[in-house]
């Protein structure tokens, strides 16, 4: 077929595609008058509005100012509802039938298939009650070692860019929640610091970017066109090397078993006793309905955790250490407690404890979280209609929870541009489902408590041995939503060895 006959077939394929999804959702446009929303245009609807990342945060903020806390666009011919409403977010979030996610995740499938994050409500519901157990505080214990190893390399990556007043620190932390997120999830280090060029952490980069324009570019989101694109080839070969990896931790761990089983070795109990735990081990020891999972199912999982637990947390500890280093009186009082905890060790022997008493850093972590929080907007389809202070809105309808949005509104926090940690302990956030960094209700994160374990290592450790000072040059981050909430021009900080 030559390029005009193609053009030609998929602009028609496109305008029926769209007089047909307009006609089928006309019904449902009717209850869905009364809510605002800017006007549509032909075919693109206001896909026209989201050419880049970063309007996909600033255009959320101008929708909701123009338009409310309850508004409505299109993206081609389907339509999307944008809710800021601490109601309608409690209504949606608590249901416990409109779980199934918005059709945006569907380019996530073919790396993470249908793991947790992804998966429809059946086999949500099994597989969200066998990972359950496994973020239990007795095993979260055994992950700390791993946020050690993970820590020090860091900690010596960062050493050697002392001195410089305005270090870009994103792509180091990154590479430290690379290594963290893949020894817990397979129980095999990558050492992603010490070997950034290697093979896995490049397709996890190229992955990350292709699934992010896959999003944002309407001709990518059309497969028949997507063959014909050099991204679908880098696609398949960054596939093919992620999902060999993990199928062959799997297939050696499975091994290992199997030879512990031959020598009668109580396999359960014998993991449970290892000092470090991981989720593949956990996996393989489950069963649902009595059954094992199949490793193709374990391969999703594991890879889902890969993915979840690598960029969220690396986005949140960027950002906490931009505004450690921006508020000195916080770093100060962030240093303190951590003075108060082990005097003046600079690495001390870290328990899961002492963790959790690190209670002033919780509060940095929670303000970052709201200012910046890594997933700045999640969405579900609705499966079932939806009425909330009397107004439907009817299912098929993609809705999504503008976190980033309802997190720096005024309406809810006083002073929201502010950082102010002490906000959490003053109550300053009078609604429950105003702060929804981790999402809330049944399908809210699973890797929460994991997340706020690792991240309280690692920043603490790095408040122990530098000083964070704002960059020089004085950069603000100009945000944007590279699947989870980056900048565009880095996230700079200045830093000095702590004496
Ligand atoms: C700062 C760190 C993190 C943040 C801000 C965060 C945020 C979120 C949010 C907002 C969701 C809901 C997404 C949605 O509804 O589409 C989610 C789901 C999820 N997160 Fe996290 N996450 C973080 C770290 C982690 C870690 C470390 C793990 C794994 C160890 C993890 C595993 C998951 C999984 C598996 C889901 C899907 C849960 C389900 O649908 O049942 N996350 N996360």
């Amino acid at each position: 077929m030559d390029v005009s006959t193609l053009i030609v077939t998929s602009l028609l394929m496109l305008i029926a595609i769209t007089i047909w999804q307009r006609w089928r959702t006309s019904k449902d446009r009717k209850c869905l008058e009364t809510i605002p929303g800017p006007k549509p245009y032909p075919l693109i609807g206001n896909a026209q509005d989201f050419r880049t990342t970063e309007e996909l945060i600033s255009v959320y903020i101008r929708y909701m100012k123009n338009y409310g806390d309850l508004m409505k666009f299109w993206i081609g011919s389907t339509l999307k509802i944008l809710i800021s409403d601490p109601n309608v977010s409690e209504a949606l979030l608590t249901s416990t039938k409109n779980i199934t996610k918005d059709s945006g995740y569907r380019f996530l499938h073919s790396w993470l298939g249908e793991g947790l994050l992804t998966s429809g409500p059946t086999r949500w519901r099994k597989h969200r009650k066998i990972l359950t157990p496994a973020f239990h505080f007795q095993i979260l214990e055994k992950f700390v070692a791993t946020f050690e190893n993970a820590t020090t390399v860091f900690i010596q990556k960062l050493r050697k860019h002392k001195d410089i007043r305005n270090l870009d620190i994103y792509p180091l932390v990154d590479l430290c929640s690379l290594d963290i997120i893949c020894e817990t999830s397979m129980g095999t280090a990558v050492d992603a610091q010490e070997n950034e060029e290697s093979e896995y952490v490049t397709a996890v980069s190229e992955m990350t970017r292709i699934m992010c324009e896959k999003m944002i570019s309407p001709m990518k989101q059309i497969h028949f066109l997507y063959r014909f694109t050099k991204d679908y080839q880098s696609e398949k070969a960054a596939l093919k090397i992620l999902h060999d990896q993990t199928h062959f931790v799997i297939k050696q761990r499975k091994n290992e078993i199997l030879k512990m089983q031959e020598n009668s070795v109580a396999v359960e109990e014998e993991f449970y006793k290892k000092p470090k735990m991981n989720f593949l081990d956990i996996l393989l020891l489950s069963k649902i309905d009595g059954e094992p999972l199949s490793d193709e199912a374990i391969r999703e999982e594991v890879d889902t955790f890969m993915f979840e637990g690598h960029d969220t947390t690396a986005s949140a500890m960027s950002f906490a250490f931009f505004c450690l280093a921006n508020h000195p009186e916080v770093q100060q009082s962030a240093v303190k407690e951590q003075i108060e905890l082990f005097g003046n060790q600079k690495d001390p022997e870290i328990q899961h404890n002492d963790l959790q008493n690190m209670k002033y850093l919780e509060l940095v972590i929670k303000e970052t979280l709201r200012l910046y929080p890594s997933v700045p907007n999640f969405g579900r389809s609705l499966t079932e209609d939806m009425v909330v202070d009397g107004q439907l809105i009817p299912k098929g309808v993609d809705c999504f929870i503008n976190a980033f949005g309802m997190h720096r509104n005024p309406k809810y926090y006083n002073d929201p541009e502010t950082f102010n940690p002490m906000r959490f302990t003053e109550n300053d956030n009078k609604l429950p489902f105003v702060y929804v960094p981790f999402s809330a209700g049944s399908r809210n994160c699973i890797g929460q408590k994991f997340a706020m374990l690792e991240m309280k290592y690692v920043i603490s450790s790095v408040l122990r041995h530098f000083i964070l000072e704002p960059a020089t040059p004085k950069e603000e981050p100009i945000l944007c939503h590279d699947l989870v909430l980056k900048s565009k021009n880095g996230i700079k900080v200045g830093i000095r060895e702590r004496i």
